[in-house]
């Protein structure tokens, strides 16, 4: 058994007074596919924006592929807060899909997948390229290379958004909530490629949605948050059909029905 690859020992985030993560222990395996389902407020989109370094935490440790994220070691070996240097390395390991998108309107679709790997990772325009159209193959916009965002339908967008995340080289895709923005008929192509990358890629996936079904096809294993904890965690037929923890039920039961 490897190392997980994402790992939150007891960590801690508080929001003014509001603790929205409480002591948390959740561990991810390299290429293991998992979901985060749970309540409005639960603090799952919480763990994804502090994978990202975009939040802070308050007490524990992550690490990340066996090094702790928000601390770097001292001289004399103990945890010290890590510097924005650290924090820039250890966030190149990891993409995200958001809600909303986030492309660059101002840039057209080609661009948008090209300006991190040529400014970030310094790879030459033609790689960046090469590799950008690679992507666009893979989430079946091959042809829409030229067009800028507004000129995209939301489903569209929401793929460029993924082959942007990828083409960093990500260890672990973080998607939070990736079809909550979209038109119920734009969902399925955007699950589709998402399916698609779970199914033939090593890559280790953490997804936070409010898609049942979902969640169950694509996950080695689905979390199941509730005021900043894992109330229940297993294998999506387990946990779907035959959850432990009442309160699980009854989540299942108001989201399902
Ligand atoms: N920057 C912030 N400042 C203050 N409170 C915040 C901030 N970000 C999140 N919160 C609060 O922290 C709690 C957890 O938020 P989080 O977005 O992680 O929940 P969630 O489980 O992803 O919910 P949802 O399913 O509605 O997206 C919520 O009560 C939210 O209002």
């Amino acid at each position: 058994m490897t190392d997980p690859i994402i790992k939150f020992d007891n960590v801690v985030k508080r929001f003014g007074e509001l603790t929205v993560l409480d002591k948390l222990n959740f561990e991810v395996n390299r290429g293991e596919k998992v979901s985060i389902i749970g309540p409005s407020g639960s603090g799952k989109s919480t763990v994804l924006r502090i994978l990202m370094t975009l939040e802070s935490i308050n007490g524990g440790v992550v690490t990340v592929a066996g090094e702790p994220l928000w601390h770097e070691r001292g001289p004399d070996g103990s945890l010290v807060p890590a510097s924005e240097a650290h924090l820039r390395k250890m966030r190149a390991q990891l993409g995200m899909v958001f809600q909303q998108f986030n492309l660059f309107p101002h840039m057209t679709v080609l661009r948008n997948i090209t300006e991190a790997p040529t400014k970030v990772l310094g790879l030459s325009k033609k790689d960046a390229k090469d590799r950008a159209e690679e992507l666009l193959e893979l989430v079946g916009l091959a042809d829409q290379a030229q067009k800028y965002p507004h000129q995209l339908s939301g489903g569209q967008q929401q793929r460029v958004g993924i082959a942007r995340a990828l083409a960093m080289r990500p260890n672990v895709l973080l998607f939070d909530e990736p079809t909550s923005a979209l038109d119920p008929e734009l969902v399925g192509e955007v699950l589709n490629v998402i399916g698609k990358l779970a199914e033939e890629h090593d890559l280790t996936i953490l997804l936070v949605t409010h898609e049942m079904r979902f969640a169950r096809e694509i996950s080695d294993r689905v979390c199941f948050f509730d005021q900043g904890r894992i109330r229940e965690e297993g294998a999506p037929e387990d946990l779907f059909t035959d959850p432990n923890e009442e309160r699980t039920r009854e989540f299942l039961k108001a989201v399902l029905s």
